[in-house]
């Protein structure tokens, strides 16, 4: 029996569930949950980007992990820092969903079809700052929570629409609620955003096997992406996007810094297996 770190909101869990049945189709192996509770769980009421620190969401579960309570942890590979703790590292990124953000508004309309004035939810600086690219008069409201409490936040606080990720949504069998996709050369993702995080102590002999469901093209995408992230030094309370694809060994890469205020976008596009030297090019360019 394999243990896994989860926190215990229904996303997690399913991401957590999504990891497991990898793990049996793959090597037959069978596991067992184990549940924790993140400081970022824990405070809903404070926008993230005011408590500060990197990792919010993982620091309990790697201390479980140094504890020998939890073999592995599984994370939304987004709410990890990119610099670990030397103990620590990433040993697979088995599945990527939809890397999109999408629109949820409850009238049913588009983004560019709303009001003048709208009022939109998000806590994410870069979503914040990318719909104000878009539209100029809509007016952001800080919302944290879950998912499902973001949703309900729609009504309770009044708003025209909250932006969300489409895979936390689509995995949670919300799929149905969302009004639109955003482009992701209009709204760049969060370097990661919908792929999973396998974490384990690289002291941990179970390393090389559990590394065997990892995806080459999504590790290769979101390091890219992460390594871009580095170079321009955001993190969650910044507005630094990144999202690349690969298409036969091409890959191509799109990233959006915020400079002083204003919102630089580039795209590249080279081999896969350069993806490293790519990444940085694109980055620096975005300085
Ligand atoms: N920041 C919270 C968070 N971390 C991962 C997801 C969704 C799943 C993912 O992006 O991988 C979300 C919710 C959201 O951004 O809407």
């Amino acid at each position: 029996m394999i243990r896994v770190a989860t926190r215990k909101s229904s996303l997690a869990e399913i991401q957590t569930d999504i990891v497991i049945d990898i793990l049996k189709q793959k090597l037959n192996i069978d596991c067992v949950k184990h549940f924790y509770t993140t400081k970022g769980d824990k405070i809903l009421d404070v926008s993230l980007d005011k408590i500060g620190g990197k990792g919010l969401f993982i620091k309990e579960i790697e201390i479980a992990l140094l504890n020998g309570e939890v073999d592995i942890a599984v994370h939304s590979l987004k709410d990890v820092p990119t610099e670990l703790e030397e103990q620590f590292e990433i040993v697979a990124t088995p599945i990527r969903e939809d890397a999109r953000d999408a629109f949820v508004s409850m009238k049913g309309l588009k983004f560019q079809e709303l009001k003048r004035g709208a009022r939109i939810g998000t806590s994410s600086i870069r979503r914040a700052k990318m719909l104000k690219n878009l539209r100029d008069d809509i007016e952001i409201v800080p919302i944290r929570g879950n998912v499902q409490t973001r949703i309900d936040k729609i009504e309770r606080e009044n708003l025209d629409g909250v932006v969300l990720a489409a895979a936390g949504l689509k995995r949670l069998g919300l799929e149905g609620i969302i009004t639109e996709y955003f482009d992701v050369d209009e709204m760049v993702p969060a370097c990661g955003q919908g792929a999973i995080a396998v974490e384990i102590l690289k002291s941990n002999p179970l390393k090389n096997l559990i590394s065997k469901i990892d995806d080459e093209d999504v590790r290769i995408c979101t390091a890219a992406e992460r390594n871009i992230m580095t170079i321009l030094k955001g993190g969650c309370h910044s507005a630094v996007g990144a999202y690349a694809k690969i298409i036969n060994d091409k890959i191509e890469i799109i990233a959006v810094n915020d400079v002083d205020g204003r919102l630089k976008k580039g795209k590249i596009t080279g081999d896969k297996k350069d993806y490293i030297k790519i990444s940085e090019e694109i980055a620096k360019s975005l300085l």
